[in-house]
């Protein structure tokens, strides 16, 4: 079963999903997003050039997609499981499905809810958006920093269906630029290892990003990064000590005034990422007998904040 226009399926209704609800709406493609209740559902997106993009609030009940349809998950890891167990009925004609979050851990839920041979993409996002409630109430977006997305299906190159090429197609049209690295596993672990020091830093010490620059952070810094890379050569990727040290300070640098997602998880009260990021590198590290005390601490540390 095919549609004549496909759709772009959004589930939720969170700052990323609806960024890319809004990027949909701009280009007048088709979208449809499914929040989990309509309170705080975003009614408008605030561009990045401040002009109002309004968003549709025809929200449907999951129903049976349509093959060339696609589905998004912006969630969270620890929302994927209970996500994709309510929708896997409606995946019954296989449509390309997208998991776009932060961290890791996805792509291992999705494989075991839907099957090894799935066609799933992988994306991870540079763009920044969070969420308001306007002087009426109403709940809206901001788009706050223009980055760019990259997406890929694991272990597969750049050898992909045409069913998976059209998916991306259809998200480049919806919100551009999307591009599709050699190898999205190695891209989502380079992403890994900025939040890993990043994020918990910046939560554990109330600060903006920039701050993580300052020498006191420079040992716990150096640590970070080394366990990062020994655990990542030990998973099959390949990166360099001082490479990954420099990328981290780079994006530092280049988002200082920023306040990172899980300090203001912290900051709300909110459940963390921690599990995804750090908490990924332990485990990984657990499997191959890798020691990660920094890691692992970074991990107790924002647990006992008890969120
Ligand atoms: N915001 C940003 O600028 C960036 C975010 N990211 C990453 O993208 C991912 C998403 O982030 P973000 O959009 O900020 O997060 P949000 O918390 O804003 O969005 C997640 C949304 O999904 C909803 N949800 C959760 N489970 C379900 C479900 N089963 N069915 C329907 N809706 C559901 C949540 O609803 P409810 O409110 O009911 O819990 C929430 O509204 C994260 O991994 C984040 O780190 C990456 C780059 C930038
Ligand atoms: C890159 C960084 C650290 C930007 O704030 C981020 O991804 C986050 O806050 O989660």
């Amino acid at each position: 079963m095919t549609s004549i226009n496909p759709t772009l399926h959004i589930v939720g209704a969170g700052a990323i999903g609806s960024l890319l609800a809004a990027g949909a709406q701009r280009q007048h493609l088709a979208y449809q997003r499914y929040p989990r209740t309509m309170a705080n559902i975003p009614h408008y997106a605030r561009w990045i050039d401040n002009s109002k993009v309004p968003l549709s609030m025809q929200t449907a009940q999951a129903n049976v997609l349509a093959k060339n349809d696609v589905l998004v998950l912006p969630l969270k890891v620890y929302q994927l499981e209970s996500a994709l167990s309510y929708w896997r009925p409606y995946l019954v004609h296989s449509p390309a499905l997208v998991l776009l979050h932060n961290g890791m851990g996805g792509w291992e839920i999705a494989q075991q809810i839907l099957g090894p041979h799935y066609p799933l993409l992988l994306a991870t996002t540079s763009h920044g958006a969070f969420k308001q409630i306007d002087d009426k109430g109403k709940a809206f977006i901001t788009y706050s920093g223009k980055g760019s997305t990259q997406i890929g299906a694991p272990n597969k190159g750049n050898r992909l269906s045409p069913l998976l090429s059209d998916a991306i197609n259809l998200l480049h049209n919806a919100f551009p630029p999307v591009s599709t690295p050699d190898n999205i596993v190695h891209a989502l672990w380079q992403k890994l290892s900025v939040n890993m020091v990043i994020n918990p830093l910046t939560a554990l010490n109330h600060i903006q990003n920039k701050h993580i620059l300052d020498s006191q952070f420079s040992d716990v810094r150096r640590a970070l990064c080394k366990e990062f890379v020994d655990v990542a050569n030990a998973c099959g990727l390949v990166f360099n000590e001082t490479k990954v040290h420099e990328h981290v300070l780079a994006v530092a640098k280049a988002t200082g005034e920023n306040y990172s997602s899980m300090h203001q998880d912290v900051l709300h009260g909110r459940p963390t990422e921690i599990d995804a990021i750090n908490g990924y590198i332990v485990e990984m590290a657990k499997k191959k007998g890798i020691h990660v005390p920094v890691n692992t601490l970074m991990v107790e540390r924002i647990k006992a904040l008890n969120l």
